[in-house]
């Protein structure tokens, strides 16, 4: 019999799901897909394809499965215009026509970003292959799951078939030692990597994160981790599950959580290490997430904006991180806190921290993705500069393309939104 490769948790799950007994980096396969999201914005861009292809005599009146599909409202909530509003009322009649029960609408209950609601909702569970039609759908890879993002032409490919086709990535393995001082978080974590790797260093690569460090990390800090590998260009982001990612998943309903692992001789094209220790608070300047710079070394730009939001950046623990810096003290600048669901919201006004929030004078907004993409809810406007929770800063990205973001944690940008100017949180007085 043929000897079977060492595997790692990516290649593992893609062999599971294309029903081999392994697969190899370069491999193109077909695979069974267990969860698929739509937004507000991809959502329509679905059904144009079904449009089209039904023209061309292809059946689109069923879904492969419409209890494995949901909806997020999050881009253009609440309506930003009438394009928007009329996106909104296309993805009640697709969910409608299709009987897609999941469908957080904006307004009634829980909704929020989607790759939030995929955490906080547990919809995606670790060694699945889920799917969904935004890039930062790598951001799920966190809960042990192979999680990408696709095109409408794939999406609507999957959400009539179940199917998609894939290359097997290779696979760098990150690996995060020890952990971060107190005044560091995940998101300078990765603006580190993505700074000495580059923002096309994980091309069409599976980012593997493992070591003390993610035994150490909590399961948002691991989420801010996975959503930033898009800006590494990888196919995926992804981090085995462990017993805090079931803990995670079961307070929030999950059941029969099977966490899938790499073999301990599994091969990787490339192996990174990192010291926890040695992280420092960053910022990636204008106009990439690979511009980075440690905080103390940061040019001395008046700021315009603070903006705390996002699914990068607006997780109950990154709120919590803003509010442990805002508390007592007043904002210098315009500062916005959205919470990135509204289970988020719900606590961060149950535990004190919109209040907190509000006493530093800053605003406190519903949860979308308005400003993180420079759409609506809180634009740039010219020449302003921002300091940003988020994980783009293309120009334009938060809005006039003469305007700045600079990424940062949620604690460098609470510091900032103090001072008025990009601040490292030990140097607040
Ligand atoms: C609008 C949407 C398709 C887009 C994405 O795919 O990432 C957005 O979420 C972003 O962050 O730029
Ligand atoms: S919050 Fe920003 S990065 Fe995240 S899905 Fe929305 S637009 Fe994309």
């Amino acid at each position: 019999m043929k000897d079977i490769a060492a595997v790692n948790v990516t290649e593992k799950i893609l062999a599971r799901a294309s029903g081999r007994e392994s697969v190899s980096p370069g491999d193109v396969i077909f695979a069974d897909v267990d969860k698929a999201m739509v937004h507000d914005v991809s959502g329509p861009g679905v059904m144009k394809v079904f449009e089209r292809i039904s023209g061309q005599g292809v059946d689109t009146k069923k879904l492969w499965d419409p209890s494995k599909v949901w909806i997020a409202e999050d881009h253009f909530v609440p309506s930003a215009d009438k394009i928007s509003a009329g996106n909104i009322i296309k993805l009640q009649d697709f969910a409608r026509n299709y009987g897609i029960r999941r469908h957080f609408k904006y307004g009634m209950g829980q909704y929020g970003i989607c790759h939030t609601l995929s955490h906080e909702e547990a919809l995606v569970l670790p060694g699945e292959v889920y799917v969904g039609g935004d890039s930062h759908t790598n951001t799920t890879g966190a809960l042990g799951a192979f999680a990408c993002g696709l095109g409408h032409t794939d999406m609507a490919y999957v959400l009539l078939y179940g199917k998609i086709w894939f290359k097997v990535p290779e696979t760098v393995l990150l690996r995060l030692n020890g952990a971060l001082p107190p005044h560091v978080m995940a998101k300078d974590y990765i603006l580190r990597i993505i700074g000495d790797m580059g923002t096309d260093g994980g091309a069409y690569r599976t980012m593997q994160f493992a070591g003390t460090g993610i035994t150490e990390m909590s399961v948002e800090g691991r989420l801010t981790l996975a959503n930033m590998t898009t800006e590494a260009g990888a196919k995926n982001g992804i981090i085995e599950a462990d017993k805090k990612t079931a803990g995670y998943l079961s307070s929030r309903g999950a059941t029969g959580i099977k966490p899938v692992i790499g073999d301990d001789d599994a091969e990787y094209s490339e192996v990174f290490e990192y010291e926890g220790s040695e992280m420092e608070p960053l910022v990636a300047k204008p106009y990439s997430p690979e511009n980075v710079s440690i905080v103390r070394e940061a040019p001395s730009v008046e700021l315009d904006k603070a903006y705390i939001g996002s699914c990068t950046g607006a997780k109950m623990e990154d709120l919590e991180a803003a509010a442990r810096i805002l508390k007592g003290r007043k904002v210098r600048i315009r500062t916005e806190v959205l919470p990135a669901a509204i289970s988020i919201y719900r606590k961060a006004v149950e535990r004190g921290l919109v209040g907190i929030f509000l006493d530093a004078g800053a605003t406190v907004g519903p949860p979308t993705c308005g400003a993180c993409c420079g759409a609506h809810m809180g634009v740039l406007g010219k020449g302003e500069v921002c300091i940003s929770t988020t994980n783009r800063n293309f120009p334009g990205r938060m809005g006039d393309i003469e305007s700045q973001t600079y990424l940062a944690s949620p604690l460098v940008a609470a510091a900032s939104a103090v001072t008025g100017k990009i601040t490292d949180p030990r140097d607040l007085n």
